[in-house]
């Protein structure tokens, strides 16, 4: 059994690098924005600077997906929308299953940017037998003695945990034996799956937790005044380290990987301060 960690090489299907996946929702979610106010072409700056992310950087990603853009015209917003799309997997339908349908599953169930987005919650799932049938955003709620039919009758491979941690790992095990081969894990806990399971965590305390480190900083920089750099060395000007932060720092849960990331540059880098950068953009 391997760690909750993803499993997935550094690079995946056609070579393009797992930095350069992680970026693609980002690059949709702006290019979606600009779809729907009919916008027809973005320049590279453009596009960069709605996605948060190094102009370079998109111009770099989207060689990968054979994307150029027309020099003095830009990226053709319709056709990028559906090339990322199609590389993301989101051109079909993806049937999903919540299992634990507490506060947070039932929020989740109720949230409409899952359809939106391709993603189709096929069922809901829970241990509470008084729960069974009662309906959560308009979908009766099954028992868990349910999960592997509901699993091999709906195609399911995306499985979301919201159940309390010491249960997350064996409703894991469950999903993964009946078939599921890509879990969201919202429990705090890491998650043991085999080779070619793919978890994902998400984790609102630890993005609370790096938010009150830079206040933490912040509020330290503004005591010391202007001649902190007498007392420390920083390798950045406080001035630039706080407004790279304060652009950087993300409004979106992190994904696993990019989580431990910052928290661990945060704590350990020479100044700290790409803390928020590795926890607001994957590298
Ligand atoms: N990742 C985040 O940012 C975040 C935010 C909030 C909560 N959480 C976590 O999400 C989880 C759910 O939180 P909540 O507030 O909704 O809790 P909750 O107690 O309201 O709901 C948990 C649900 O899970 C069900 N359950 C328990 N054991 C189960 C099992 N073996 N199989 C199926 N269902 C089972 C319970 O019956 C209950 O309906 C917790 O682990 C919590 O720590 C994470």
């Amino acid at each position: 059994m391997a760690t909750g960690r993803p499993h997935r090489p550094t690079t995946r299907g056609r070579g393009i690098p797992e930095a350069t996946v992680a970026r693609l929702p980002l690059y949709l979610r702006a290019l979606t924005a600009l779809s729907e106010r009919s916008v027809p072409t973005v320049s590279s700056e453009e596009l960069a600077t709605a996605a948060g992310v190094n102009s370079a950087k998109l111009r770099k990603d989207f060689s990968y997906l054979g994307s150029y853009g027309t020099r003095g015209v830009g990226y053709d917003v319709e056709y990028l929308v559906y090339q990322i799309s199609r590389e993301l997997g989101l051109t079909q339908d993806w049937p999903v299953v919540i299992v634990g349908i507490g506060n947070l599953g039932a929020a989740l169930a109720n949230y409409g940017g899952f359809a939106s987005r391709g993603f189709r919650v096929a069922a809901l799932i829970d241990a509470d037998a008084a729960m069974a049938g009662r309906p959560v955003a308009g979908i009766a709620v099954q028992h868990i003695d349910e999960l592997e039919s509901i699993i091999a009758d709906n195609g399911v491979s995306i499985g979301v945990i919201a159940t309390p941690a010491g249960a997350a790992q064996q409703v894991c095990e469950r999903l993964v034996a009946a078939g599921v081969t890509s879990i969201l894990n919202f429990a705090p806990t890491v998650l043991s799956v085999p080779d070619g399971v793919d978890v994902r965590k998400v984790d609102l305390s630890i993005e609370l937790q790096i938010l009150a480190f830079h206040e933490q900083r912040k509020a330290g920089e503004a005591a010391a005044g202007p001649d902190i750099t007498d007392m420390v060395t920083p390798v950045v000007p406080p001035v630039a380290a706080t407004r790279r932060r304060a652009d950087d720092v993300p409004a979106r849960p992190a994904v696993d990987g990019a989580v431990p990331h910052g928290v661990g540059d945060a704590g350990s880098g020479p100044d700290g301060s790409d803390g928020g950068r590795s926890a607001a953009m994957p590298a």
